[in-house]
This record gives structure tokens, C-alpha cells and sequence, in this order.
């Protein structure tokens, strides 16, 4: 793997209890890179997120997450080497503060919590708040804060807008953009949002029942959704709102 290629998957065939909902992928990720991976629900974008953290097995294929191979037996090996998942459940203490849920993740790689709210004020002043009590967008500002303290090399984000208004949807890709770019961070993530994606990533990944459709520069992917809409992710006019879960992937435009 070049040392500039922080993820590095080839062939893969993956899924849930040895059934294949995801094949032949081939995906990666430079470091610094924002990489947006696209498709519709059900397509395989989590199962591949699981796959590449270790979560679930591999059913066939090469995969080099920050120079490790990912194991199912101990998924904590490349996260204590630069990985950090956001899954779209975000994970966070509810009944802990946003102060103690981002100390519990500072605490092994001694980061400074301050550093977290310099990237997301708002944080700070809900510093003492129970996570419970967060708005969706505060939740997943504190998810994506606290992954940010294990110093990773690699972040990966589930679903950045699962329940949340297109405005704070924009308002979190801005800000996870202006992260990567100051901290040299490489980004995955997965999103509904696909002209707001293709809008702060690099370049992007499409998928569609399990198999890569497309990728390349977001510019060039930008330039073909439509056709990529129409011809293999359905018409999205019918998208339900940004806060449900809809069946095509969700159009700005068709969401407001
Ligand atoms: N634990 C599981 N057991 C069996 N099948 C599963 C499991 N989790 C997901 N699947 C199936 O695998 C396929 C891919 O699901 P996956 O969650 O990876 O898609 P996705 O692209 O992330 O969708 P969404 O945008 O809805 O989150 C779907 O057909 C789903 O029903």
C-alpha cells in the first residue's frame, strides 16, 4: 500500500451471515482525501463501513485500513491505529454530559477536549448537558467530536444526516471538510444529502444493490447523477423528507 492510500479495499464480497449483499468493491481512500460513498437505502454502504472497521467478517476480498488488515476478532486493533467510526446510531453516553462523553474518548490519546470546540463552539456552551438532551445535529456534532479526540488517520461517518435538517446537514459537511483540510484527515462518509456531498468531497464512490456503479472526481460524478439517477438509483422526485430514511437517495431539490 502507498503510504499516501490510507484505505485500500479490492474485490470485496461482503455481507450478513455469509450472504453477499455487497460485491467485487473496489474503493480507496488518500490521506487527506473527503470521500463521499453514495447509493440508495439498502444498497450495501453500511455493510461495507462494517466490513472495512472490522465489524463484520469479509466474505472474500483485500482490504488495508491504515496498514492493517481489518479482524472481526479484534476490530479495536485499527482503531487504535487511526481508525474512528461514526455509525449512523452515533453511540453516545446519554446520560453523561458532552464534556464527559468527549473525556472518555480523550482519555487514551490524551487530546485536548478545548480542541473539539474550537471546530464546534456550540459544543462548548452544551458542554454540561446530558448527550440525552442534545438536538440531533448537537448529537451528531458530539459523535463526530469525539471520534475526532482518538486522532484518527481515517474517519468514517455512517449516515452524517440521519434525522437532521438539510441546513445543519450543510452546516456538519462544512465543518467536517474544514477538519480534514486542517488535520490532514482522510474522510468516508455515507450520505443521503448526494449534491451536499458531492459539494465538500474530493471524490465519490455510487452504489447500487451491492455493486460500485461509478466513481471518480465529485466534479465528474456531479456531472453524470442524473443519468446515474435515472438510469440505476430510481426517481428520487418521490424522496420523503430529509428526515426519514426514503427509498432513492435524496435530492436537495426535492427536499427543500
Ligand atoms: N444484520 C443484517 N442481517 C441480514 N441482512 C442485513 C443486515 N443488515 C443489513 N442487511 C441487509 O443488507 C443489505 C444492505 O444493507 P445496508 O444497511 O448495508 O445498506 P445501506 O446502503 O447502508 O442502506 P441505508 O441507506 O438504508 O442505511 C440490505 O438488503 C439489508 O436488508
Amino acid at each position: 500500500m502507498a503510504t499516501d492510500v490510507v484505505l485500500s479495499v479490492r474485490n470485496l464480497n461482503a455481507g450478513h451471515g455469509g450472504l453477499a449483499v455487497v460485491r467485487d468493491v473496489d474503493l480507496s481512500v488518500a490521506r487527506g482525501q473527503v470521500v463521499a460513498l453514495l447509493g440508495p437505502n439498502g444498497a450495501g454502504k453500511t455493510t461495507i463501513l462494517q466490513t472495512i472497521a472490522g465489524l463484520l467478517p469479509a466474505i472474500s476480498g483485500e482490504m488495508l485500513v491504515v496498514g492493517r488488515s481489518p479482524s472481526v476478532r479484534r476490530p479495536h486493533i485499527i482503531a487504535r491505529h487511526g481508525l474512528a467510526y461514526v455509525p449512523d446510531s452515533r453511540c453516545l453516553f446519554r446520560s453523561l454530559s458532552v464534556r464527559q462523553n468527549l473525556a472518555l474518548a480523550a482519555r487514551r490519546s490524551r487530546s485536548d477536549i478545548d480542541s473539539v470546540f474550537q471546530y464546534m463552539p456550540e459544543l462548548g456552551r452544551l458542554a454540561k448537558r446530558d448527550a440525552g438532551l442534545l438536538s440531533g445535529g448537537e448529537q451528531q456534532m458530539l459523535a463526530i467530536g469525539r471520534a475526532l479526540l482518538t486522532r484518527p488517520t481515517l474517519l468514517m461517518i455512517d449516515e452524517l444526516s440521519m434525522g437532521l435538517a438539510p441546513v445543519i446537514v450543510e452546516r456538519l459537511l462544512a465543518m467536517v471538510r474544514t477538519v480534514a483540510d486542517d488535520l490532514g484527515l482522510s474522510v468516508l462518509f455515507v450520505e443521503q444529502h448526494v449534491r451536499m456531498a458531492l459539494g465538500v468531497a474530493d471524490s465519490a464512490y455510487v452504489i447500487s444493490h451491492g455493486r460500485l456503479i461509478t466513481h471518480g472526481s465529485a466534479v465528474d460524478v456531479n456531472d453524470q447523477i442524473e443519468a446515474i439517477e435515472a438510469s440505476y438509483l430510481g426517481d428520487v422526485s418521490d424522496a420523503s423528507t430529509p428526515n426519514r430514511r426514503t427509498r432513492g437517495l435524496t435530492s436537495e431539490e426535492t427536499t427543500g
